[in-house]
This record gives C-alpha cells, sequence and structure tokens, in this order.
C-alpha cells in the first residue's frame, strides 16, 4: 500500500524528505547504535541529497549503500556510486561510510556472493530505503524487460546481477525480498510523466510487467510516495 505527499516545488519535497528521512536515522541510531539507508541513483535524487548532506547526524554511525549500482567505472557519468560521493557524502555527511555495490572490473559469482555475506550482515534489513521509478515502472534495477525480472522476485539472496535490455550497462541490485524487509519504504517521483506512470502502475496488478506495482500494492509494504510538480 502507499501514501502520497504532493509537491508544487521540487525544492520543498527534497527539504521535507530529507528531514524526515534524518528523523529516522537518529531514532535508529539512538535505539541500536547504527543505521542503514540505500539511495536510488538517476536523475531525481541529487537537490535531495544535497539536502540530506547538511543536516548534522551521527554520520558515523550511519552506513549509506545504494538499492542498486551500474557496473561502470566510478568516474563514469552512469555511476551512482560516484553520484552519491557528489551529492550526498559532503558537507557533514562527509563522516557516513559507504557500502560499495561496484567493486572489481568483473561482476563474477565470487563478488556477488561476497556481497551478499558482508551485506546481510553490515546492512539489512535496511533503516531507510529511498526508490526511484522508470517509465516502464521499473525500481531499484528490478527491469520488466530483464531475463532475471523472475530472480529478482523469486530469489532470497540480498543481491543479483540484472541485464536490463532497454537500459544502457549491467547492473546490482538489490532483489525485491531484501528490499520489502526495509524499516522505512520511500518513493521520490517529480514531473507529470512520473504521475502518469504511477496511475498506470496502480490501475493493473501484473508485478513482473511494473516492478514499483509491488511496492505500492503489497498490503504489507508501507511505501510513502513523494511526488513534486
Ligand atoms: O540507477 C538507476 O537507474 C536507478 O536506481 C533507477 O531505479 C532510477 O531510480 C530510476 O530509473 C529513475 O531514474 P530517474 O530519477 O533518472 O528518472
Amino acid at each position: 500500500m502507499y501514501q502520497i505527499n504532493e509537491f508544487k516545488q521540487r525544492e520543498s519535497l527534497d527539504q521535507a524528505l530529507a528531514s524526515k528521512v534524518a528523523d529516522i536515522l537518529v531514532e535508529a541510531v539512538k535505539s541500536k547504535g547504527k543505521a542503514s539507508i540505500a539511495v536510488s541513483g538517476g536523475s531525481t535524487p541529487k537537490g535531495f541529497f544535497k539536502a540530506l548532506s547538511q543536516i548534522d547526524l551521527p554520520w558515523a554511525n550511519i552506513t549509506i549503500t545504494l538499492a542498486d549500482e551500474r557496473w561502470v567505472a566510478f568516474d563514469s557519468a552512469d555511476s551512482n556510486t560516484r553520484l552519491v560521493h557528489e551529492n550526498l557524502l559532503q558537507n557533514k555527511a562527509v563522516a557516513a561510510n559507504f557500502f560499495h555495490l561496484k567493486q572489481d572490473n568483473i561482476l563474477s559469482e565470487e563478488t556477488l556472493a561476497d556481497l551478499n555475506v558482508a551485506a546481510a550482515s553490515m546492512l539489512l534489513p535496511l533503516d531507510v530505503l529511498i526508490l526511484g521509478m522508470g517509465e516502464d515502472g521499473h525500481t531499484a534495477s528490478l527491469f520488466p524487460c530483464s531475463d532475471q525480472i523472475d530472480e529478482c522476485f523469486s530469489t532470497s539472496a540480498p543481491l543479483l546481477r540484472v541485464l536490463p535490455k532497454t537500459a544502457p550497462n549491467e547492473r546490482i541490485s538489490f532483489s525485491f525480498l531484501s528490499l520489502k524487509e526495509s524499516k522505512n519504504i520511500f518513493l521520490h517521483i517529480s514531473g507529470t510523466g512520473k504521475k502518469v506512470v504511477l496511475n498506470k502502475a496502480l490501475a493493473d496488478t501484473n508485478i513482473k510487467e511494473m516492478p514499483i506495482r509491488a511496492f505500492i500494492q503489497d498490503p504489507e509494504i508501507n511505501t510513502q510516495v513523494f511526488w513534486a510538480e
């Protein structure tokens, strides 16, 4: 299920989402000494990253990772790791820990197995998950067009390799079953085009056709949608 929070200005959304996420992270650190957050890449979250980076938080006890990453070099314009380093791991958040999904040149079975062990012990369940959504209804790198779409929903491994057919780059993504355990889930989208996609996602039920449906229609999952015009 979902609740929608609508904003006229993207800047107001960025501030509101940053302050909500900050409160959750503070509470998590207070109660268990540490907190984890997975953010998404793409073009939408830059302003949110900047707003969150300026908040005074116990950053040294907070680990940031990505919901998914493209398997590209750090200096590539497509690197979500680079996006996070340039926009979120700045200002006060410079003290935060970053869990790197992109490791070696090749995403081998061994690398994936090591990442799965590390993610399970260090990050999961996530305290905060910020999802984005593509025009095709993908979220994280759960791509409807990929041969891995069944595995995206069925695997109990935290992470999997995905090869989208309609988007560039090999990907690594947290699986649906690991993402759905997140304690606080947000979907951050902006623009009228994304509102149309959201409405399309709400109008039908096939999750493999539009994976975002799984997060907004499952009664066991509570997704806070943050949308700005
Ligand atoms: O690395 C990625 O591609 C993502 O994490 C992906 O799931 C993204 O969030 C959506 O594609 C929305 O992207 P935009 O914000 O660019 O529309």
